[in-house]
C-alpha cells in the first residue's frame, strides 16, 4: 500500500477475488459492501476495460453522490463521454503506470474541471511523478509514452537478453543479467541529467558501448520503429476514443 488514502477510507468493488483486494480488506477497507455506501464517496476511480465501462458503471450511478468525482483510468474514453454517463458528474482522465503499484509510477492527468483535477492530483502524487496535460488530445499520446512504456522497455530488455544468448550466454544469466540492468539503468535516471549525460557516462570514447550504439540507431534504425510504435498506440487510442 502507497499510503495514498487510509484503507478505512476505501470501497473496492470488484467481480472477482484478488490478493490486492484482500490485502486492502485486511487493513480496514470495505470490499464490495451494498452500494448505498457510495453516498459518502467523494471520488469514483474506474478502471475496468474501455469497452466494459458503460455497463459496469450502471449499478452504482443511483448511490453516487452528484458531487463524487468521477477518477478515469481506462485508455481512450474521453472525459466528455464519461462524464455524461456518469450524469454530469466530473471527471479527471489519468493515465498511471503499472509502477503506481509500487509507488513509483508516472501518471499523465487531465480535466477541464479544476477541482476534479485536484482530486485526481491528490490520489495519484503519492504514488508517481504526475503531469498534467494542456489538452485532453494529447492523452492519445501521454498513454502512448508511458501508459504503454513499461511494455517496450520489457521487450527492449528480453531482446538484449536473446541478443547475449546468441552471443553464448547461457539463457538463465543472459536474462538475470538483462532484467538487473534495466533495474540498475532505472536508478541512474532518477535526477534530472540529460540522457546524453547519462549515456556518455556509460559509453567510453571509442569504446565497447559506442560500437554497440553505433549499431542500435545506425540511419535511426532504433528511432524509427519507436516513433512507429508510439504512433501505432496513438492510433489505438484514438480509435478507443470513438
Ligand atoms: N495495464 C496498464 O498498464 C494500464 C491500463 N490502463 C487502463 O486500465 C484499465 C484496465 O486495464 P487492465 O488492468 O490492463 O485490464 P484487466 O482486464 O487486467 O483489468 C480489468 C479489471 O476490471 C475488473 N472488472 C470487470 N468488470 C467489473 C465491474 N463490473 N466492476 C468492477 N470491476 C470490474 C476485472 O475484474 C479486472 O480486474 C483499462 O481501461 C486500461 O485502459 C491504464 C493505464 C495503464
Ligand atoms: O494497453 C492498454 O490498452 C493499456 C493502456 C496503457 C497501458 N495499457
Amino acid at each position: 500500500m502507497t499510503g495514498a488514502v487510509d484503507p478505512k477510507d476505501l470501497i473496492i468493488l470488484t467481480p472477482s477475488e484478488k490478493p490486492v483486494a484482500e490485502k486492502a480488506r485486511a487493513l480496514g477497507a470495505r470490499i464490495n459492501p451494498p452500494l448505498d455506501a457510495l453516498a459518502d464517496a467523494k471520488a469514483f476511480v474506474i478502471g475496468v476495460k474501455p469497452a466494459k465501462w458503460a455497463e459496469a458503471s450502471q449499478p452504482v450511478l443511483a448511490h453516487l453522490s452528484k458531487d463524487a468525482v468521477i477518477v478515469s483510468v481506462m485508455a481512450g474514453v474521453p472525459e466528455a463521454t464519461i462524464s455524461q454517463g456518469f450524469e454530469g458528474r466530473s471527471v479527471v482522465r489519468v493515465m498511471p503506470t503499472t509502477g503506481v503499484a509500487q509507488g513509483q509510477g508516472v501518471a499523465s492527468l487531465w480535466s477541464s474541471h479544476k477541482a476534479a483535477l485536484d482530486t485526481g492530483l491528490s490520489l495519484f502524487a503519492p504514488m508517481a511523478e504526475t503531469a498534467v496535460l494542456t489538452s485532453e488530445d494529447l492523452m492519445h499520446a501521454a498513454t502512448a509514452v508511458s501508459g504503454c512504456g513499461p511494455a517496450y522497455f520489457f521487450a527492449f530488455t528480453r531482446a538484449l537478453a536473446q541478443a547475449g544468448v546468441a552471443e553464448g550466454l547461457p539463457e538463465d544469466v543472459a536474462m538475470k543479467l538483462a532484467r538487473a540492468t534495466l533495474r540498475s539503468a532505472a536508478a541512474g535516471v532518477v535526477g534530472d541529467e540529460a540522457l546524453d549525460t547519462l549515456i556518455d557516462r556509460v559509453a567510453s570514447p571509442g569504446g565497447v558501448t559506442q560500437a554497440g550504439l553505433v549499431v542500435l540507431n545506425e540511419n535511426g534504425a532504433l528511432d524509427r520503429p519507436v516513433k512507429g510504435a508510439v504512433k501505432a498506440a496513438v492510433d489505438k487510442s484514438t480509435e478507443l476514443s470513438g
